[in-house]
C-alpha cells in the first residue's frame, strides 16, 4: 500500500519501540525514501539494519539529521536536550523537527531553543504503545486506529503541520492538534496516573513477606496480572515522564488520594451504597470507552471490541502481532 511521500530522507533518533514502529510503518506505506536511524549501541544499530528497520544506522545524531527532511526524536525525554544541541547546526532549511515524547510542555522547553529559524518544529505524541522496548519490539501496525496528538507552537508553518499530519495518517493514525498544557493534563490522567498506580500495586505486592508473596505470584491472574503488564514498562522512560510532567501528575494525584480516601471511609463504615454508586459510574465510563473505540481493529487489551465471538466458526483467525500489547 502506498501513501503520499512526506520525506525523501527521514531521520529517527532512538530506535526503540516507537522509533522502529514508525520506521516500519512509514516504509510499508511508501511515505518516505531513505530512513536513517541513530542509536548509541552497535548492537541496536546492527539489529535495526538486520530487521530492515532502517537503511542506514549511525551513532552520531548530527550525521543522521544532516540532509534529513524530517527528524524524529524518539528517545526517552531526558536525552532530548543534548540531542537537540547536537543536531541543531546541521538541520537543513525547511526541514521539520518532530518527536514522539509522552509529555509536551517539556519537549517544547528542551528542543524549541535549538530549532533554527529556517526549520519547522511540530512536537507530537502517538498515544499508542506497549510495555515492551527496543528495536525488536516494533511493529508496523502499532499506530493504526490510534490517536496522535500534535502540539505545534503558535505560528508554526501550516504546511509543516500538514506534512507531519500526513505522516501519522499515512501509518493509520487519527490526528488532533492540542495545546501542550492541555495535553499534559489529559495524559496525566489517562496514561501517567495509571502507570504510577500499576508501579505502586506491584511494588506493594512484592514487599509482602514469605508465603503471601509467593501466592501473589502463583495466583497472579486477572486484575493483578494486567497491572504487572503495565508495570513491566521501561523504567527510564517512565522516570522521565514523571519528572517532566510533575505539576499535572501531582495535581491529579492529590485528587486521586482524596477519592481513594473516600472509598476507604466507605469500606470502614460499611457504606455499600457509596461503593456501588462509584463502581456503577466507573462501569458506565468503561462502556463509553469501548463504544468510542468500537470501530478500531482487534486489541488484546480490549477483547470485547472483537466483533465475532471467539467460538464463532466464521471468526477470522487472529495471527501475527497479538501478544500482550
Ligand atoms: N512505549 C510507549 O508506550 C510510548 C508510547 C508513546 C510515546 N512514547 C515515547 O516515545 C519515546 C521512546 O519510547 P520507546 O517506548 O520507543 O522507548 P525504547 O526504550 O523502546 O526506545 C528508546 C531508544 O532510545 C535509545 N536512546 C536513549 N538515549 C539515546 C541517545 N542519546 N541517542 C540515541 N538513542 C538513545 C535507547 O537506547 C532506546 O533504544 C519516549 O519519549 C516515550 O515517552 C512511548
Ligand atoms: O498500552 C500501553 O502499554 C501503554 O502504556 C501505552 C501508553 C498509554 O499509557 O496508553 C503509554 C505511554 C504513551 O505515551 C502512550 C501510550
Amino acid at each position: 500500500m502506498s501513501g503520499q511521500r512526506v520525506a525523501n530522507r527521514l531521520a529517527i533518533l532512538g530506535i526503540g519501540l516507537i522509533g522502529s514502529s514508525l520506521a516500519l510503518a512509514a516504509r510499508r506505506h511508501g511515505l518516505v525514501g531513505e530512513i536513517v536511524g541513530c542509536a548509541r549501541s552497535p548492537e541496536t544499530r546492527r539489529t535495526a539494519l538486520d530487521l530492515g528497520i532502517v537503511d542506514a544506522a549511525t551513532g552520531d545524531p548530527a550525521e543522521a539529521a544532516a540532509d534529513a527532511d524530517i527528524v524524529v526524536f524518539a528517545t526517552p525525554l531526558s536525552a532530548y536536550p543534548a540531542l537537540a544541541e547536537a543536531v541543531s547546526p546541521v538541520l537543513k532549511a525547511e526541514s521539520i523537527v518532530t518527536d514522539v515524547g509522552s509529555v509536551k510542555q517539556s519537549v517544547i522547553r528542551d528542543i524549541g531553543p535549538f530549532v533554527p529559524d529556517h526549520v519547522h518544529f511540530v512536537p507530537g505524541h502517538p498515544v499508542a504503545g506497549t510495555e515492551k522496548s527496543g528495536p525488536e519490539a516494533g511493529f508496523a501496525e502499532l499506530f493504526e486506529d490510534r490517536w496522535t496528538i500534535l502540539t505545534p507552537p503558535p505560528g508554526t508553518d501550516r504546511d509543516a503541520i500538514a506534512r507531519i499530519t500526513a505522516l501519522w495518517q499515512g501509518v493509520g493514525a487519527m490526528v488532533e492538534e492540542m495545546d501542550p498544557r492541555h495535553h499534559d493534563r489529559v495524559l496525566g490522567i489517562t496514561s501517567h496516573l495509571p502507570h504510577l498506580i500499576a508501579y505502586t500495586i506491584v511494588s506493594t505486592a512484592s514487599d509482602l513477606e514469605g508465603d503471601e508473596r509467593q501466592e501473589v505470584i502463583k495466583f497472579a491472574a486477572g486484575g493483578f496480572r494486567d497491572f504487572t503488564r503495565i508495570a513491566g514498562s521501561d523504567p527510564v522512560m517512565w522516570r522521565d515522564i514523571f519528572l517532566n510532567n510533575r505539576d499535572a501528575v501531582l495535581e491529579i494525584l492529590q485528587r486521586f488520594n482524596e477519592d481513594i480516601t473516600a472509598l476507604q471511609r466507605a469500606i470502614r463504615w460499611g457504606e455499600g451504597e457509596v461503593l456501588a454508586e462509584r463502581f456503577d459510574r466507573a462501569r458506565q465510563i468503561r462502556r463509553g470507552v469501548i463504544e468510542a473505540h468500537q470501530a478500531g481493529s482487534f486489541d488484546p487489551r480490549e477483547p470485547e471490541k472483537a466483533a465475532p465471538a471467539a467460538s464463532d466458526p466464521q471468526a477470522p483467525s487472529r495471527s501475527g502481532n497479538e501478544g500482550e500489547r
